[in-house]
């Protein structure tokens, strides 16, 4: 395994480690600590809050088609799908998960053609229960992508991601803000757990082609 902590260099920079890449591909999640600037990271939490304060973010359902419902007790955050040229601050983001697809593939041959995002807001007690992020009927989505909005975490609020590696002991994971973390969305297996204080993200899912 590498341990080289020097940038992949790229031309929009996102500050991805060699070492985020290897531990992806080893134990099929990674995470990588200042993934964003801190000033890009405080206007994307500002936008979130805006469309939170605005009625713009919407209880995110569980299940698809038919089965699809709101189930706040299994999935209790409000999203809103990002849409191109909605923000400079968005289409920055945008910019650089881009660079990070193209560094994807050119690790793993994935094939990933492109990547769907919202703004996530997890009220105080809200959670998501166990789940994978791939759909039965919809396999294309291959590696799951959060970032962390809020500019501190203190340890003792809760909030965690929860992730239950196969055959690996759970491991949590602070939602930090500016802080990576990628998994195989069709093999974790993983879970929000409630926080005492509003919790903030991007959550994204680089796909396939279908
Ligand atoms: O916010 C997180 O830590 C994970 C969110 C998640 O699992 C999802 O939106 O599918
Ligand atoms: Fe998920």
């Amino acid at each position: 395994m590498h341990t080289d902590p020097s940038p992949i260099p790229s031309s929009t920079g996102p500050w991805l480690h060699q070492r985020t890449l290897d531990q992806l591909a080893s134990h099929g999640w990674s995470q990588q600590n200042h993934f964003l600037s801190d000033e890009l990271t405080l206007a994307l939490a500002a936008e979130c809050r805006l469309l939170a304060a605005t009625g713009a973010l919407t209880l995110a359902a569980v299940g698809r088609g038919d089965a699809q419902a709101l189930r706040p007790d299994i999935r209790g955050d409000r999203t809103r799908w990002l849409a191109a040229g909605q923000s400079d601050a968005c289409d920055r983001y945008q910019g650089i998960m881009e660079q990070l697809r193209l560094a994807l593939n050119q690790a793993f041959f994935l094939g990933l053609d492109n990547y769907e995002s919202h703004f996530a807001l997890y009220a105080p007690g809200a959670g998501y229960q166990q789940h994978l992020d791939r759909f039965r009927d919809d396999d294309l989505r291959t590696v799951s992508a959060v970032i962390y909005l809020n500019a501190d975490w203190p340890s003792g609020q809760g909030g965690a991601l929860r992730l239950h590696p196969q055959g690996e002991p759970m491991l949590d994971i602070a939602p930090l803000g500016s802080r990576l973390v990628l998994f195989l969305s069709a093999d974790m297996l993983h879970e929000v757990l409630p926080a005492t204080c509003e919790r903030l993200s991007l959550a994204g899912w680089f796909r396939r082609r279908s």
